[in-house]
């Protein structure tokens, strides 16, 4: 008796303990008879489907269904819950508002003593967030986040499938790499939040501009690329490349401000550029590079000739990172001279490589591969240090040579450290930083003004003094020139070059003569190679020059060979 009593008090505990759960779970569930009929629902059910209790009880659970699986799907789940007597699966089911949601569902089978089906019990939880940010993972695996077009996993996959197709078919297809020009400016100057919006609408302009079998893709940063399927001949891609071009004509609304944009293209054609997507990519890469060097702005098929081109360059990247640790960078130093009396007032650092196997390489050809590659900035410290290194030990030898010019890539303003470094070189060799002259090109300085000048200006206040190199090619304005924390002009040497000769090369060495004036700016002329140079600059009230004239950039050793002459004869002088 008291046994019974206990039993049923546990049972009793143990039944209200289910039924709790059964309100309280998250999950809905529905409990059927045999023959699916519904018996029993807890609330989160009602939660889910939006039907109320009582519409349900008694109705078939194909209330629920969604009618997106087929005869085969339920034949299967009969199958696994008579066998084994549970089913557990993804479903699609339908609310009561007839929208259908994805569900994660358990069906267990309980059986009475006799081993006969009685009830049903149906487990199930929603899982249309689950699916919905499963949707948007796969959607960013496959997409750029910013302009929604196709990534390069995608592009890559469309790509391969593209090439299948066109070996089956037997056509010919096309991809063009597109680089946005100077679009790094334009994000420097006018913020991140302003470049970001001009990509969404250039990608959106180079997808309004292409048939809808086409792919445009974003590869990263300010890079598109555009896969043209069954392509007839290569003039009609150059047709198209061409249709690309005029439709960056109209300039791009952002905030207000109308911007220009131009495009730099690299075309490829498989197969006889390439049937595999790395050899393509590579190619049309190399032939985007070439339009850009060949002034932006077009397009640019590939060729054989590009592609040694890129094999020449891959060449020089490899060795020059070998470069600085074998020592085979060196520097040469040309003189700065007074035109006056052609007394050496400073030396400016030039690169040289002298490669054991590839001979001597002209720093025209390395410099740019060192800037693409980032190496410049390691490689432009190393030419501080080394500079300083040699200026102590000429000074501890008695020259006197007021300063050392040194070249700073633009890279080194972007991404280097140079304060610290030319206030380390400068401290740990015992020179003042204005015993510094850096010489930056103009075209640095217009294309990457903000970060540029605040750097440069910082050096400027530790005393070292700036030149704008090449002077004269980059269009700066006397409005510009004002802000820019400038010292010195150095008028370009193909100004300089037919300045005798040439009338409209003379009025533009006046000119800028002038203008450094009123702006109270050194001017030093680059490239004199002759007497009439000489004259026709000091006519002009021209202070300072370097050029052939007085003597080509040589060794370490052979400049102190100079500054011995100078040394001797100018003793000798009255
Ligand atoms: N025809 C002619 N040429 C003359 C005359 N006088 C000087 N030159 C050459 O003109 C170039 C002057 O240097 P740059 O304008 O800074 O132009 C430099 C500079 O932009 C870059 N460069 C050289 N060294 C460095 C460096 O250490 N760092 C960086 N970032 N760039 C460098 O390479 C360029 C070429 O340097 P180099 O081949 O040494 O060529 C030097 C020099 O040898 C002349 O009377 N006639």
């Amino acid at each position: 008796m008291f046994f019974n009593v206990t039993q049923r008090r546990e049972e009793y505990n143990r039944q209200r303990l289910s039924a709790v759960v059964f309100e309280s779970t998250s999950e809905g569930v529905v409990i059927t008879d045999k023959d699916n009929r519904i018996v029993e629902i807890n609330d989160a059910l009602t939660h889910i489907t939006g039907y109320q209790k009582e519409e349900l009880l008694g109705c078939n659970t194909r209330i629920f269904s969604s009618g997106i699986h087929n005869s085969a799907f339920y034949a299967e789940l009969w199958t696994s819950l008579e066998q084994r007597g549970v089913w557990r699966g993804e479903v699609w089911d339908r609310r009561k508002n007839g929208e259908v949601f994805p569900a994660w569902q358990t069906i267990n089978t309980i059986c009475n003593e006799a081993g006969e089906v009685v009830n049903y019990v149906s487990i199930f939880s929603d899982i249309s967030a689950i699916k919905q940010s499963q949707e948007k993972l796969d959607f960013l695996a496959y997409h750029d986040p910013l302009t929604t077009l196709p990534n390069r996993v995608l592009f890559t996959d469309r790509l391969t499938q593209a090439l299948e197709r066109s070996r089956r078919e037997n056509n010919r297809l096309a991809i063009i790499f597109i680089d946005l020009d100077r679009f790094k400016n334009i994000n420097d100057t006018l913020g991140h939040a302003f470049g970001d919006q001009l990509l969404v609408d250039a990608g959106l302009r180079l997808l309004n501009n292409v048939r809808k079998v086409d792919t445009v893709a974003r590869l990263g940063g300010d890079e598109f690329i555009v896969l043209l399927e069954d392509v007839e001949s290569e003039e009609h891609v150059a047709y198209f490349a061409g249709k690309l071009n005029r439709a960056f004509v109209e300039p791009f609304i952002v905030n207000d401000n109308h911007l220009h944009l131009t495009l730099s293209m690299g075309i490829c054609i498989s197969p006889a550029d390439g049937t595999d997507v790395e050899t393509l990519l590579k190619n049309a890469d190399a032939a985007m590079y070439r339009a850009k060097e060949q002034g932006r702005n077009g397009f640019q098929f590939f060729t054989r000739d590009i592609s040694l081109r890129a094999y020449e360059r891959l060449t020089l990247e490899t060795n020059l990172r070998d470069a600085l640790k074998k020592e085979q960078l060196e520097l040469y130093y040309q003189p700065q001279n007074l035109l006056e009396d052609g007394k050496i007032i400073a030396a400016e650092a030039l690169l040289r490589w002298q490669h054991p196997e590839l001979g001597k390489i002209p720093p025209e050809n390395f410099i740019p591969v060192a800037e693409e590659t980032g190496l410049i900035v390691s490689i432009g410290e190393w030419v501080i240090t080394e500079a300083c290194r040699q200026l102590r030990l000429w000074r501890d030898q008695g020259y006197v040579i007021p300063q050392i010019a040194i070249n700073v890539s633009g890279i080194q303003l972007q991404r280097g450290d140079l304060v610290n470094h030319v206030l380390m070189s400068c401290e740990f060799y015992q020179l003042a930083v204005s015993d510094l002259e850096l010489e930056i090109t103009e075209s640095v300085l217009m294309d990457d003004a903000e970060q540029s000048i605040r750097i440069l200006t910082e050096l400027q206040e530790y005393g070292a003094s700036i030149t704008i190199d090449d002077f004269g090619t980059g269009y700066s304005s006397l409005g510009y020139l004002k802000r820019l924390p400038v010292n010195k002009l150095k008028i370009d040497r193909n100004f300089i070059r037919d300045i005798v000769n040439d009338a409209d090369d003379t009025a533009i060495v006046k000119a800028i003569l002038a203008m450094a004036e009123k702006l109270q700016l050194t001017v030093i002329a680059e490239g004199v190679e002759g007497e009439a140079h000489c004259r026709l600059l000091s006519e002009q009230n021209c202070k300072i020059a370097q050029g052939h004239y007085f003597s080509r950039a040589v060794s370490a050793r052979e400049f102190q060979d100079l500054l011995d002459w100078e040394r001797v004869n100018r003793r000798s002088d009255p």
